[in-house]
């Protein structure tokens, strides 16, 4: 069980080493960590975002442990030397397309959600996001049109290879949940999401037993918040996923819980948290790490089968929660330490 710990830049540092207590407390047998840089510290020590000695760490490791990248001062860069370009390149050199994004609300949080607590009361549900694709990782650049004005440009597209196989994560998420997958798209303007919808309803044949539905991103939005148990599943795109999660955080309290697990076609993986580096709160152990322990329990089950050991540190988040341990993210005044030691007195 060896597992890269790429921890990056701001509160990646602080969240992922609350994590790795956590994991180095479980006693596994295995557990073999091994630290490397990634995202702006890493341009720092190494002149780039994913150095080729970090590649070669995760390429010898079975899962990976990611913080977060991003920092201000590299803003400035060329873009393919900024930090966010470590998470997009692993993502893509490791084949990483499917990206699950849970979000549940714990028992006792009903009332911190952005929701009124009926509503939030109701909300179980998976995004998955494709993670390979669409206009993050299409053609980009700068050009300057007839008529002399600089114009930004970004192409979205999807083939029919890239939706069908996140289609089938998808299909596959939803017949194990409960039977409804909603797919979100936006096919009423864009041919990217023709292709996407058409897709989903073709491999749609192969999943009688799932319940399918088809939204428009903007409605899905509104939706999100005005009755989210609605959803058991939703899948879509690689943009429409990263915002549609963040809004999805809100509804279960806090960015700060939300985990996710970025999968390929084997049992390798990368898990992180859903947010980022968070640098308005950086180094003031503001940051909740819960998301990041998370992610580990997400790597526990996914990539080595130790369904036990993730549930146990599911257990340990949410007693640690319903025994009033909040950070300031959910209204209390934990500091990430005391979070990650109230995890380790639960585990
Ligand atoms: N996967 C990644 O590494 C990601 C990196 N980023 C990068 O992170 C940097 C900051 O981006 P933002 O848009 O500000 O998003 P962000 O997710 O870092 O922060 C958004 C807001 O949520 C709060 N927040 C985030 N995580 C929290 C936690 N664990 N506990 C308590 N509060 C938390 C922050 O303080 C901030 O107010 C940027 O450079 C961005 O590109 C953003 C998202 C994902
Ligand atoms: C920083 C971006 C590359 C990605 C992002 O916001 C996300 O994956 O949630
Ligand atoms: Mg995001």
């Amino acid at each position: 069980m060896k597992i890269a710990v790429l921890a990056g830049d701001g509160i990646g540092q602080e969240v992922t080493a609350e994590a790795v207590r956590v994991l180095k407390a479980l006693e596994l047998p295995s557990l073999e960590l091994v630290d490397a840089d990634v995202g702006g510290i890493a341009y720092k020590r190494h002149g780039h975002p994913l150095p080729p000695e970090t590649l070669g760490t995760v390429r010898a490791s079975d899962a990976i442990l990611f913080g977060a990248v991003g920092d201000p001062d590299c803003d400035a860069l060329e873009r393919h030397l900024r930090p966010e370009q470590a998470i997009l390149g692993l993502r893509k050199e490791l084949g990483l397309f499917a990206n699950l994004r849970p979000a549940t609300v714990f028992k006792g949080l009903e009332d911190l959600t952005s929701l009124r607590p009926d509503v939030a009361r109701s909300i179980d549900l998976l995004i998955v996001r494709e993670l390979n694709g669409d206009v993050y990782f299409g053609e980009k650049g700068m050009r300057t049109t007839p008529g002399g004005l600089r114009e930004g440009y970004d192409i979205m597209s999807y083939n029919e290879d890239e939706v069908r196989r996140i289609a089938h994560v998808g299909f596959r998420a939803a017949k194990a949940k409960g039977g409804r997958l909603c797919s979100v798209d936006k096919a009423n303007v864009l041919e990217t999401s023709q292709l996407w919808r058409d897709i989903v309803i073709e491999v749609a044949a192969e999943y009688p037993e799932v319940a399918l539905s088809h939204m428009y991103v903007d409605n899905a939005a509104m939706q999100l918040v005005k009755d989210p148990g609605q959803f058991d599943v939703i899948v879509t795109g690689n943009l429409f996923g990263d915002i549609l999660s963040d809004q999805a955080s809100m509804c279960v309290g806090s960015i700060g819980l939300l985990a996710s697990a970025s999968l390929g076609e084997g049992s390798f993986g990368l898990y992180e948290p859903i947010h980022g580096s968070a640098p308005d709160i950086a180094g003031q152990d503001k940051a909740n790490p819960m998301a990041t322990i998370l992610s580990a329990a997400m790597m526990l089950r996914h990539s080595f089968g130790e369904e036990a050991q993730a549930a146990r540190i599911e257990a340990a988040v949410a007693k640690a929660l319903a025994n009033g341990v909040k950070g300031g993210d959910l209204g209390g005044n934990a500091g990430t330490r005391e979070i990650g030691d109230a995890v380790l007195d639960n585990l």
